[in-house]
């Protein structure tokens, strides 16, 4: 790739989408095409942060629009568009309303790079990953959505407070979908190498879970408006350094599965090994029994979702 920088194309411009593009900027690693709708809102929002980034020093540029048509070719597309949820809904509560739109927005995007590898961040995450990929065309390899990344973050946030201990030695491991039934895996949570349940009581662990599961809901009680945005566009930028330098990361992520866990023709959050073509290995844990069945349960979950979808599409 010498001589050509990496290009980022995201998709709407709300909290998460330009807190995405900033990051990316300030981490330089790729040039970022910033659409939205509202016109005027992108070209302000590069403006803006083009400016910050002579401050940094940083040589990304960042180009806001609301034509497709500058999405040409991009490596990444990122999918933020769409309605947050407010106090008191669920992220299914979103299905239809989202739905529509990562249908259209998809396919006008992957018509004009059809080479990219597609991140969706929109919720309901699962649901919306697996509608993407379908109505992509996409091999499901380029197809992911990021969330194990940002709960498996927020578990690890959780067990550090209760530990008092540095969050960077912890391994948190949360898989299954992005909802309710989120499968947090103490045994596969570890503080510098030593399995979670070997330094904390399960009556201990078992309240961090629940926070866990409730972590995006309870921000969304204290902002009232609008949903977390910064550890979601942390852990998205997480994902799309991963492809841009073919990291080979072993991280988490929903993913078409074919088999895996038992599960068939659903997207759901897995171990994956992540590098520039997508997604290169879904991992199988050895999981004992309550696991596995949590896993299923979630992924039956969202096969259902994905069924009512299909009712709600025109
Ligand atoms: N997967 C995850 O872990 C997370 C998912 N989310 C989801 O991400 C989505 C975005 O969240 P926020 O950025 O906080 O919402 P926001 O309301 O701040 O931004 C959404 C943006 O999408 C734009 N938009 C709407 N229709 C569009 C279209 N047809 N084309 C282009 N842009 C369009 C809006 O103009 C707005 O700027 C929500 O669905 C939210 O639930 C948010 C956080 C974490
Ligand atoms: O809670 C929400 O609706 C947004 C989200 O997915 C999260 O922060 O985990």
């Amino acid at each position: 790739m010498v001589g050509r920088q990496a290009r980022v194309g995201i998709i709407g411009a709300g909290n998460v989408g330009s807190t995405l593009a900033r990051r990316i900027l300030e981490l330089d690693l790729a040039q970022v095409v910033l659409l939205d709708v509202i016109p005027g809102r992108t070209q302000g929002l590069a403006l803006d942060l083009n400016q910050a980034q002579a401050i940094s020093g940083n040589h990304s540029t960042i180009l806001g629009t609301e034509s497709y048509g500058d999405l040409a070719g991009v490596d990444i597309v990122v999918l933020t568009a769409g309605f947050p949820r407010k106090p008191g809904m669920s992220r299914e509560d979103l299905l239809k309303i989202n739905g529509q739109l990562v249908q259209e927005i998809t396919i006008k995007a992957i018509n004009q790079a059809p080479n990219a590898v597609l991140i969706v961040v929109t919720n309901p995450l699962d649901v919306m990953t697996h509608l993407a990929w379908q109505v992509s065309g996409l091999e499901k390899e380029r197809v992911l959505g990021m969330a194990g990344i940002l709960d498996s973050a927020r578990f690890a946030s959780f067990i550090a407070a209760e530990m008092g201990i540095s969050v960077r030695d912890i391994r948190a491991m949360v898989l299954g979908g992005h909802g309710d039934l989120m499968v947090p895996l103490p045994r596969h949570t570890t503080v510098n190498g030593i399995p979670l349940p070997e330094l904390l009581p399960l009556s201990v662990i078992a309240p961090l879970i629940d926070r866990t599961r409730n972590g995006g809901a309870e921000i969304v009680s204290f902002l009232k408006s609008g949903s977390a945005y910064y550890a979601p566009a942390a852990a998205t930028a997480e994902m799309v350094a991963a492809i841009l330098a073919d990291q080979h990361r072993i991280l988490p992520a929903s993913v078409y599965l074919e088999g895996e866990y038992g599960l068939t023709d659903v997207c759901m959050g897995v171990p994956i090994k992540l590098g520039a073509r997508g997604v290169e290995q879904v991992i199988e844990l050895p999981l004992i029994g309550e696991e596995l069945t949590a896993l299923q349960t979630s992924g039956a979950n969202i096969r259902d979702n994905i069924q009512l979808l299909k009712t709600m599409l025109v």
